[in-house]
């Protein structure tokens, strides 16, 4: 599953051919938008109808002038043709207002339905789908390939039904008018349009080039921004600038490029437009001398032919916010069409009455086929029971936090709550009785009230403030000016770990639930913030079913019981009274850690020999 929602991304690769189904298919399901907001869009369609309409009177009424009012010299009638005009004129100007408005209306619901789809749709996706996915690539879908749909729905596409309109109206009239000279007119169409669909590939590549190399530029901010620590810390700051350096320079040097290619473009076209006029006004008076055209019509043509030349140009330009809005709709529905891999089954219960028991019964997993992680794990952990899970790194510990969350769900055996199969409960009733402190402590830019409240939004001051107090964390925060409405920057930078911890407690205190997964941080604190931590977190499990993914044995010699993991299995399991007396790999990574504490610096010169020392590091390294 997982490689196929690999495959599915791959596959939006932007130079890859649209088939003409998978057009079609992208613009029924465009249309399925436009359709939601037909009123709007209808509107818009019948402005745009005498838009075009009145493109093709203003020549008419020059034509007037000249054919009937000059030579006849109908003065009383110049008033009522600049009123004429300048009636069109402002009708004319409403008209393009009304419509401009409606489509900016109607682009603006159709991003704003996309958008909310998209996002909606991201956040029931599973977290296996996340695992392979780059944050800057789902920011782009959201921001860039959703706006490129809505300005292909609203301006362009308004702007090449007026363009087609026009382009339909004034070809008839100047083939009812004088075919001959109509067919001059269009004579040299042909060879713009083949000039222009040649350019048209060379500018898409270009145009291709650009997003691609403002995606790479914009992975790079986004990485290097919030990894920012890092790279101060290995003091790779010039290493970077010159990697952005190189970057900027190649954007710079691809958006020349399409510039290159627009400018060549533009003026071959306008250059065969001159020649098109050319060939109207030759013919064109040649048709006069003969009687067949009057100079009235002949200046109308001429206002035509200019008519006619933009929409050429404009045609050219969409050809690319198409090309552009079908990759942006593919890579959008290609997130649309992703099925949560975990999702709420049809008629899930939700969970009313919790006791409290978790099961777990011969769960195998693997995050990737062929690769166990968990084989054959068996764990009943009663109501109100704390189950301490130790082992190497990798052997698997987070990997049950993360199936008892249903984050993913086990390929073989079974999971309960109490005695219903975790896949018949739906996940908001279950993630409202589970409380997760990570070691890595999630907090959102805001604060420090918001965060808390994030466990149980609709807290009350009184609730927040008594949870804060049981996670010992109320001091530290009446200790900022701005008390609870300090605002603690992105991820919590602006505090200390132990703090942040304290946070992430108080969280969870408040949505008070049933079930708490904690997973230890792996850093080791002073021995007051450790004291205050450990004193919260007694607070936090009492009364409560837990699982503690233990990195330090010493935090967990009062859990009920304590189960040692080694590659996805159980290799022994009981108290810590019994694991030791039990003198099995617990009670030697125990010894292990218990020694390594007491070899305090001034206590160095006890260790006898480098192989003890040897022993400390390696037994560190695989409980961290
Ligand atoms: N999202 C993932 N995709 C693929 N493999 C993963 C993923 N998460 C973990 N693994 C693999 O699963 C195995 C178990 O990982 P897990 O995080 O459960 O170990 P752990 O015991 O919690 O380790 P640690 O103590 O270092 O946190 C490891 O081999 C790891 O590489």
């Amino acid at each position: 599953m997982r490689a196929n929602v690999m495959l599915k991304f791959v596959s939006n690769d932007p130079d890859q051919k649209q088939t003409p189904g998978s057009v079609n298919k992208l613009f029924r399901r465009i249309f399925e938008y436009i359709w939601q907001n037909k009123f709007i869009f209808l509107a818009a369609l019948g402005i745009i109808f005498c838009l075009s309409i009145l493109q093709i009177i203003i020549p008419q009424i020059a034509r007037y002038s000249i054919d009937v009012v000059i030579p006849e010299k109908k003065v009383n009638l110049l008033p009522w043709i600049a009123a004429a005009i300048l009636f069109v004129a402002i009708l004319r100007g409403v008209l393009d207002f009304s419509r401009l408005y409606l489509m900016s209306l109607f682009g603006q619901k159709i991003v704003e339905s996309i958008r909310n789809d998209l996002y909606q749709h991201i956040q029931k996706l599973s977290i296996s789908f996340f695992d392979n996915q780059r944050t800057g690539d789902l920011m782009s879908r959201l921001a860039e390939n959703v706006n490129a749909i809505g300005s292909l729905v609203s301006s362009d596409v308004s702007e090449i039904l007026v363009d087609s309109l026009t382009v339909l109206a004034i070809v008839t009239y100047l083939f009812s008018a004088d075919w001959q000279v109509a067919l001059l007119l269009i004579l040299t169409w042909p060879l713009q349009i083949y000039i222009t669909q040649v350019f048209s590939k060379f500018i898409q590549g270009a145009y291709r080039d650009v997003e691609d190399q403002a995606a790479a530029i914009n992975n790079q901010i986004q990485d290097t921004i919030s990894n920012i620590n890092a790279i101060k810390s290995f003091g790779n700051e010039k290493y970077e600038i010159d990697r952005f350096s190189e970057q900027s320079r190649n954007y710079a040097a691809v958006n020349i490029r399409a510039i290159r290619l627009w400018s060549i473009f533009v003026p071959t076209i306008d250059t065969i437009n001159i020649i098109a006029s050319l060939i109207v006004l030759v013919v064109g008076s040649w048709a006069v001398i003969a009687g067949r055209l009057t100079v009235g019509e002949l200046t109308a043509f001429f206002a035509y032919t200019n008519q006619v030349s933009k929409p050429i140009l404009r045609f050219s330009k969409m050809m690319n916010v198409v090309q552009k809005a079908l990759v942006s709709s593919e890579r959008i529905f290609a997130i649309l069409d992703t099925e949560p891999e975990v999702k709420d089954r049809e008629n899930a219960i939700d969970l009313t009455s919790v006791q409290g028991r978790m099961r777990f019964e011969a769960v195998d997993f693997a995050y990737n086929q062929g690769e166990t992680v968990l084989h054959n794990f068996t764990l009943d952990i009663q109501p109100g029971m704390s189950v301490a899970l130790v082992g190497s790194s990798g052997s698997g510990k987070s990997t049950i936090a993360k199936l008892a969350a249903r984050f993913y769900d086990p390929q073989k055996g079974m999971i309960f709550i109490d005695d219903q199969d975790l896949r018949d409960i739906s996940l908001d009733s279950l993630r409202s009785n589970l409380g997760i402190v990570s070691q890595e402590t999630l907090l959102l830019y805001g604060t420090i009230r918001d965060n808390i409240a994030y466990g149980k939004l609709e807290a009350t001051d009184a609730e927040i403030e008594a949870a804060a107090k049981a996670a010992n964390a109320h001091d530290f925060i009446m200790g900022f000016p701005d008390g609870y409405n300090s605002i603690i920057g992105e991820r919590g930078v602006k505090l200390s770990g132990g703090q942040r911890q304290r946070l992430a407690i108080a969280r969870v205190l408040v949505k008070n639930p049933q079930f708490v997964i904690l997973d230890e941080a792996t850093s080791a604190l002073d021995t007051e913030s450790e004291k205050l931590i450990q004193e919260s977190l007694s607070k936090l499990l009492k009364g409560r079913t837990s699982l503690v993914i233990a990195h330090r044995l010493s935090t967990i010699q009062n859990a009920d019981l304590i189960v040692v993991l080694e590659g996805g299995k159980i290799i022994e399991s009981g108290t810590h009274a019994e694991l030791i007396a039990k003198g099995g790999r617990y009670s030697s990574l125990h010894n292990i850690q218990f020694t390594q504490k007491s070899t305090l610096p001034e206590q160095t010169e006890m260790i006898d020999t480098n192989q003890n020392k040897i022993n400390q590091i390696q037994a560190i390294a695989e409980l961290a």
